[in-house]
C-alpha cells in the first residue's frame, strides 16, 4: 500500500541517523512537543508530511495527524489526512512488528484499521495510517438511542469477527481503541500493540472439536463442584457455608485444580483478607504496604494454587505451564499451607504463565484466573462491557485497583457460583468467604441509568422506617426498593416504566458477559443474535455493512423530528409511570427530567 509514492521502509534498514543535537526553540505545547519529538526522531516524516498536531496519546505512543506535502497546495478540505502513530523508543521491536503484521495482514476492511507505511530510524517507528476523525465516547455514550446502540455494537462485533477469523485476540478492545464518527457513521478498530495469536493448542472460542473438548471438561468439572457442594460441611445448597473452603476437593481433583484463593466475599477481598490473616497472628503492622507481613499475605494469597499440583507435574490438560520442576521427585509436599510464608517447594514451582495484557476493567474472568489457554474470547468479553458501559450509562463500569478486586467485582455481579464453577472449568479454584446471589444485569442497567430517580431522597424516605431507615439488601447491598438481585425477596420499584432496552440487549448482553469463556458467544455468533437480526428488517439503513470500512449512511432523523417522535412516545408510556410515581410529585418530575435526558425508545 504505497503512500503516494512514500517508501516502505523495511523494518531494520535504518534510514537516517537521528540529530544529536535538540532544536534550539523550545516547544510551547505538549502538541508542539509531540511533533517536535516526532520530527527529530524520524527526519524522514517532516520530508513526506505536513505534522499538525498531537490527536492522541496512549502509554505506547503518540498519535499526530498529517498531511501529504505534494498535496499541501490543495485546498484543507481535499488534503488527505493521515493519522501518524509514533511508538515511544522503548517499546519492544517485537511488539511493533506485531502490531505491523497484525494491520497489514488484516486492517484496511471490516472496521479494522490499515496501514499505509512504517517509517523507521534507529530505534524509532511510525505507523503512517488513515486518519479517521471521531467522537470521543465520553460525549456520545449517554446520547445514544437503541438503533445508534446497535450500530455501534454490530460494526465492534463486526471488526472483532474480522479479526478473530485470523486467530488473533486484539487484547485491548475498548472504546478508546473503537473509533467512531457519529456524523458519518464510520467505525475503526485500533491499536494492535498487544494483539495476540491464539496458540495452536488452544483452538478459538469457536473452534468446533476444541471447544467440544473443553465444553466436556467443563462439565466434568461442574458435576465434580456439585458432588464435593454435597459431601462438603455446610449441607444443603451446594457450596453453603462460610468460608467456602473446597480443601477436600483439591486432592481429589488430581492436582489439576490451581488454586487461586480470593479471601472474602465479593465486595471486599483485601479486607478480609486481612482479617483472616489477622485471625493467623501476624505482625502488627500488617496493613503497611512495605511490611513483609503483607508480602506473606499475598504469597499466601496466591500460594494455594500450587498447593495442589499433580505429583507427577504439569495438568490434566497437559498444559506446557505450571509444571512442577521437582514433580518427578518425591519430596513435592507442600509446606506452606496456613503459613505466612511460601515454602521452598513451591517456590521451586513454574510460575503460571498467563497473559493478563489488556486494561483493567476490560479484563474477563479467565485472564484474572489466570488461565494460560486464553482465546478471543477475551475480546468478546470487552465488547460485553463496553454494551454494559452503553445501557447502565456507568463509564468506566469496572474500575478495580488490582486483578483480585476486579475479580471480586466480577463476583459481585454474576454470583460465587459463575465464578466457582468456571474456574473449575478452567483448571482453576477460587476460594470465597462469602455466598454472593447474582444481580440482574436489566436492574443494575436501569438503575444506574435512570440513577437520579432511583436515589432519590423523597423516594428513599417514602420507603423508609419511623426512625428514617431503610432495610438494605444484604446480598447487593442497596435499598430494598433499589434491590439490584436476580431473584429478589424483596417488593422493589417497578422498572417496566423507565425500560429503554428490548429484551434481546439483555440477551446479548448476558452472552457476551458469560463468566465461562467455553460458553462465551462469539463475535460471529452475536451478529446473528435477535438484537441485531429482528431489527434488520424494520432498521436496515441503521444497521451498518457487514464488510467494508465506513461508507453507508444511517437515516438520520432530524432532531426536531426525534424530539416530537420521543414526547408522543413518552405520552403512550406515561400513563404507566404516573401510576408507579402516584402521589409522589418529586418523583414524576425527576422522571421528566430523566425522560428528557434520555430519550430512549421503548421496542
Ligand atoms: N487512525 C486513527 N485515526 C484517528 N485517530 C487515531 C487513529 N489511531 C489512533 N488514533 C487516536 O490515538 C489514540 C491512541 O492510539 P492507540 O490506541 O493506537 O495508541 P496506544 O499508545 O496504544 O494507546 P493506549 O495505550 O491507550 O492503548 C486513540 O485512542 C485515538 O484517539
Amino acid at each position: 500500500m504505497p503512500l503516494g509514492g512514500a517508501p516502505i521502509i523495511p523494518i531494520g534498514s535504518p534510514m537516517a541517523v537521528m540529530p544529536t543535537t535538540p532544536r534550539a526553540q523550545k516547544p510551547r505545547s505538549k502538541s508542539e512537543e509531540a511533533i517536535s519529538d516526532l520530527l527529530l526522531r524520524i527526519p524522514d516524516i517532516g520530508i513526506l508530511f505536513d505534522v499538525h498536531s498531537r490527536i492522541g496519546n496512549g502509554t505506547f505512543s503518540t498519535v499526530l495527524l498529517a498531511t501529504l506535502r505534494r498535496e499541501s497546495h490543495l485546498p484543507d478540505n481535499v488534503r488527505r489526512k493521515f493519522a501518524i502513530k509514533h511508538h515511544i523508543p522503548t517499546s519492544h521491536p517485537d511488539r511493533i512488528m506485531k502490531e505491523l503484521q497484525c494491520m497489514t495482514k488484516m486492517g484496511g476492511t471490516n472496521n479494522v484499521v490499515g496501514i499505509h507505511c512504517c517509517l523507521r530510524c534507529d530505534a524509532s517507528a511510525a505507523f503512517v495510517m488513515p486518519y479517521m476523525p471521531h467522537d470521543r465516547f465520553h460525549d456520545f455514550f449517554t446520547r445514544m438511542d437503541v438503533s445508534e446502540i446497535r450500530l455501534y455494537m454490530r460494526n465492534l462485533l463486526i471488526a472483532l469477527r474480522h479479526v478473530h477469523k485470523f486467530d488473533i485476540i486484539h487484547r485491548d478492545v475498548k472504546p478508546s481503541n473503537f473509533l467512531y464518527n457519529r456524523r458519518r457513521r464510520e467505525f475503526l478498530l485500533v491499536d494492535f500493540g498487544l494483539a495476540q495469536h491464539v496458540l495452536p493448542s488452544m483452538g478459538s472460542s469457536s473452534a468446533g472439536m476444541g471447544a467440544v473438548g473443553k465444553r466436556s471438561r467443563e462439565a466434568d468439572n461442574e458435576e465434580q463442584l456439585a458432588q464435593h457442594s454435597m459431601q462438603g460441611g455446610g449441607g444443603g445448597a451446594a457450596g453453603a457455608g462460610i468460608p467456602m473452603e473446597i480443601a477436600p476437593s483439591d486432592a481429589e481433583l488430581g492436582g489439576a485444580v490451581k488454586r487461586m484463593r480470593l479471601e472474602e466475599g465479593s465486595k471486599m477481598p483485601l479486607k478480609q483478607i486481612n482479617e483472616i490473616a489477622q485471625g493467623e497472628a501476624p505482625p502488627a503492622d500488617f496493613g503497611n504496604p512495605n511490611n513483609p507481613g503483607q508480602q506473606a499475605s499475598v504469597q499466601q494469597l496466591q500460594q494455594p494454587e500450587q498447593n495442589y499440583n499433580a505429583p507427577g507435574g504439569g495438568t490434566a490438560s497437559g498444559s506446557k505451564y505450571n509444571t512442577n520442576r521437582n514433580a518427578a521427585g518425591s519430596g513435592t509436599k507442600c509446606f506452606c499451607f496456613a503459613n505466612p510464608s511460601v515454602c521452598l517447594n513451591c517456590l521451586m514451582k513454574k510460575e503460571v504463565h498467563a497473559s493478563r495484557a489488556g486494561t483493567p476493567g476490560y479484563r474477563p474472568p479467565e485472564v484474572l484466573l489466570k488461565y494460560p489457554d486464553q482465546t478471543t474470547a477475551v475480546d468478546v468479553w470487552a465488547a460485553g462491557v463496553i454494551f454494559l458501559s452503553i445501557m447502565s450509562s456507568v463509564y468506566p463500569f469496572f474500575k478495580a485497583p488490582n486483578d483480585f478486586v476486579a475479580l471480586a467485582e466480577i463476583v459481585t455481579i454474576f454470583g460465587d457460583q459463575a465464578i466457582r464453577k468456571t474456574a473449575l472449568a478452567l483448571e482453576r479454584m477460587v476460594t470465597l468467604s462469602q455466598r454472593s446471589r447474582p444481580l440482574s444485569l436489566r436492574k443494575l442497567c436501569l438503575r444506574f441509568r435512570h440513577r437520579r430517580v432511583f436515589s432519590d431522597d423523597k423516594l428513599h424516605r417514602s420507603h423508609a422506617n419511623q426512625d428514617g431507615k431503610c432495610e438494605v439488601c444484604r446480598n447487593c447491598d442497596q435499598y430494598y426498593f433499589n434491590c439490584l438481585c436476580e431473584d429478589s425477596e424483596y417488593n422493589d420499584e417497578p422498572l417496566d416504566p423507565y425500560e429503554c432496552f428490548p429484551a434481546s440487549a439483555y440477551d446479548l448482553l448476558h452472552r457476551l458477559l458469560e463468566v465461562n469463556p467455553h460458553k462465551r458467544i462469539t463475535a460471529a455468533e452475536a451478529l446473528l443474535h435477535p438484537f441485531f437480526t429482528a431489527a434488520e428488517g424494520q432498521n436496515q439503513a441503521a444497521t451498518g455493512p457487514l464488510s467494508g470500512g465506513g461508507d453507508h449512511q444511517m437515516t438520520e432523523k432530524s432532531p426536531q423530528a426525534e424530539q416530537s417522535a420521543s414526547r408522543k412516545q413518552r405520552r403512550q408510556r406515561y400513563p404507566k409511570v404516573a401510576g408507579a410515581a402516584a402521589g409522589n410529585e418529586q418523583m414524576k418530575q425527576q422522571l421528566e427530567l430523566d425522560v428528557h435526558a434520555s430519550n430512549y425508545e421503548k421496542l
